[in-house]
């Protein structure tokens, strides 16, 4: 049995200069295409369920699902994540049914919509870091509000993000206030803004520094370089997964992600954690699409969903292998998330910042 904490995953990433792809699930086929790439890969795996995942899948369904998957690949350390958590009961709620790890997402308030003041967040992810690390659970908070440079406007995916039109400052986590908040809340991990939003539609073309400020991402890591970040909204959405998704019938019009080689780079200045959906969901769909398509008189789910799930263990296999995952499941010695409680009770899983050392 290996399920692991954020923390001492992140922990050893950091120590060993590689990030860690957290891949959001809903469904066993996702849970399945992801684990059997860990596998294949000897990488540790962060599996993270949004509050959509949750009510899609219900509570009891994803947790004995996990429970499942932990028995099936026990070799694998598996981290289980509550994806933009937006209040404390939704936190809570998860580590009750097993999860090591929550992201209390206080950059926005309750509605998951409105953009939250920086004390309403330190305060609401203070307290989730309070009671998380008394039970051994990890914490990400986040500061910035993810968000189109391009456009100055904020995302909005499935009823999640803000809408309306944000300066610059707002799009771009500030260094000196990221090290102010890590040390106020504790968190474990640091999700950043840099330029990055959820779905498919991120740039219009390859994005440069000027739309994706991975110059940021230096700068927070200069100034916390003990602290995990972590990036949102970094699916690449792979142009021969458009391909095939628009050449049976899909509708995606001409659209760019986050390059890989942008979040290696990333990976290098302190990134640890990278959210990919999208990637996933858009490979599941053109392969369910292009069976549909060539196979007209299919009606097996399983003929639709065997495909969808190669396509997706390859587009896992090839980020643990880009982030450098790869290889290091069997390098980690699971630490129990009841050893994890008494080492925050001890202190000794408190931040390391220039205002936690002055004070
Ligand atoms: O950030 C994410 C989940 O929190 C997922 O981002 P993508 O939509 O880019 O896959
Ligand atoms: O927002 C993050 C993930 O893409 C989850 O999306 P979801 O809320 O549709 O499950
Ligand atoms: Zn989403
Ligand atoms: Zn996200």
């Amino acid at each position: 049995m290996a399920r692991i904490t954020l923390r001492q995953l992140l922990d050893h990433a950091a120590e060993h200069t590689y990030g860690v792809p957290a891949f959001n699930i809903n469904n066993m086929e996702q849970g399945l295409a992801i684990m059997e790439a860990a596998r294949a890969c000897d990488a540790p795996v962060i599996l993270q369920a949004s509050r959509g995942a949750r009510s899609y899948a219900n509570d009891i369904m994803l947790a004995k699902m996990m429970e499942a998957l932990e028995a099936m690949y026990p070799d694998i350390p598996l981290c289980i994540h509550q994806d933009h958590g937006n209040n404390v009961a939704t936190c809570l709620t998860a580590i009750q049914h097993g999860f090591t790890s929550v992201m209390m997402d206080g950059s926005l308030k309750e509605d998951a919509k409105t953009p939250a003041d920086y004390a309403y967040n330190v305060a609401i992810t203070a307290e989730v870091s309070r009671l998380a690390h008394m039970v051994g659970a990890s914490v990400e908070g986040e500061l910035g509000c993810l968000g189109s440079l391009e456009t100055g406007h904020g995302e909005a995916e499935d009823g999640h993000g803000f809408e309306g039109a944000l300066d610059r400052s707002q799009l771009l986590t500030d260094p000196d206030e990221a090290a102010r908040f890590v040390a106020e809340t504790e968190v474990d991990a640091l999700a950043v803004a840099i330029g990055t939003s959820h779905g498919a539609y991120k740039f219009s073309r390859k994005p440069t520094g000027e739309v994706l400020a991975m110059d940021v991402i230096e700068r927070i890591h200069d100034r916390l370089p003990d602290t995990h970040i972590v990036m949102h909204g970094s699916s690449s959405v792979p142009q021969e997964w458009q391909d095939v998704f628009n050449a049976h019938g899909g509708e995606m019009r001409e659209t760019y992600g986050v390059p890989v080689e942008e979040i290696v780079r990333g990976i290098r200045f302190g990134v640890r954690k990278v959210n990919i959906d999208t990637d996933l969901r858009l490979a599941a769909a053109a392969a369910f699409r292009r069976v549909a398509d060539t196979s007209r008189s299919e009606f097996d789910p399983r003929k639709f969903l065997k495909p969808a799930m190669d396509a997706m263990s390859a587009v896992c296999k090839a980020r643990f292998e880009a982030f450098g995952t790869a290889g290091n499941a069997s390098r980690i010695k699971v630490v129990p998330i009841a050893e994890m409680a008494r080492r925050y009770a001890s202190g000794s899983l408190k931040p390391q910042t220039a205002q936690s050392q002055a004070a």
